[in-house]
């Protein structure tokens, strides 16, 4: 928040367009098409006392100028960009193109287009809804200081067994039963931190950050899961969301830290009986009341120890 003082008072305040749809279409002169749909929110920190105070709105950043901004800026990119690079510039225009910003944020959300398969050939300009979502925050200051954070939201992951949450707190209000096989169900809110703090660190390479959140996804789901045949015992979420993290970390030094949210979705053990039928369905780790309310809420954030300087 930009913060003042005036009155007597501190204001702190900022302002922006929140949720700006874009749809971007990159066409080859091959007949091949790109698409991506994005979501965009800006907010600006700017010295715009006087339009709180005074009644003076001559150093506003209309929020309308704003929304035409992320229109204008999509039109100028003639290459495909990761939604990254596309937040950094539109966030490097509104620090270096307005004296009175000191400050942009630039959130994007991308929705899960994914090229279509017909027959097993992608199709040159087809595309269906996966699930996930890719996001990311871009901060920028006039001096050029950066941050950048991605994340995937609604990364759905299920296994069937090789799960168990066995030796807790035990009082008197415990009913859980020790297991050593259950469900393990979550859907991962991740956001992991970017190390470069200059526009000057940015990485050059084309669509790097869109192949790292590929690559962070991946390692996510390949850890959840283990190996294709056996895969790998989870003792609880808590323990399987720290081997992803620390996964993360160990698999890319340009992470610089992770946060993982992961519901514990329950899949209770189904045992119906009557007074006449004590065993109308008997659980035999086969049938599940699945729920989504209440759920188990797991989060933790695992960051690298910075070496003293
Ligand atoms: O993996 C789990 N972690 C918990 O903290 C917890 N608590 C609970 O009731 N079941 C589970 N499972």
């Amino acid at each position: 928040m930009a913060s003042e003082k005036i009155d007597g008072f501190t204001l702190e305040q900022r302002h922006g367009k929140a949720r700006v749809r874009l749809g971007r279409v990159w066409r080859s002169q091959s007949g091949r098409h790109i698409f991506v749909e994005w979501t965009v929110s800006i907010s600006l920190l700017s010295n715009c006392l006087a339009a709180y105070v005074r009644d003076d709105n001559s150093d506003i950043v209309a929020t309308d100028s704003m929304k035409n901004t992320v229109y204008a800026k999509a039109k100028e990119c003639a290459q495909q960009l990761s939604m990254e690079e596309f937040a950094i510039k539109l966030a490097k225009h509104f620090t270096s193109f307005y004296q009175q910003v000191t400050t942009a944020i630039v959130t994007v959300e991308e929705k899960p287009w994914e090229r279509a398969y017909i027959d097993g050939q992608p199709h040159d300009h087809g595309f269906k809804r996966g699930s996930e979502m890719h996001t990311t925050e871009v901060i920028v200051e006039k001096s050029g200081a950066l941050q950048v954070t991605s994340g995937i939201q609604g990364l759905a992951l299920l296994k069937t067994t090789q799960a168990g949450f066995e030796g807790f707190i035990r009082d008197k209000y415990t009913a859980l039963a020790d297991t050593r096989e259950r469900i393990v169900a979550t859907e991962v809110t991740a956001s992991w931190r970017y190390p470069f703090e200059s526009l000057s660190g940015i990485p050059l390479q084309p669509l790097y950050f869109t192949e790292r959140y590929l690559d962070v996804k991946k390692v996510l789901a390949e850890t959840f899961f283990g190996p294709p045949r056996g895969g790998v015992y989870s003792p609880s979420v808590q323990s399987t969301l720290y081997q992803m993290a620390k996964t993360v970390l160990n698999r890319f030094p340009d992470i610089s830290s992770i946060q993982l949210k992961m519901p514990n979705l329950h899949f209770l053990p189904v045992n119906i009986s009557s007074k006449d039928n004590p065993a109308i369905v008997k659980f035999d780790d086969d049938v599940y009341l699945p729920t989504s309310e209440p759920h188990g809420s797991i989060e933790a954030t695992v960051s690298r120890i910075r070496a003293k300087m």
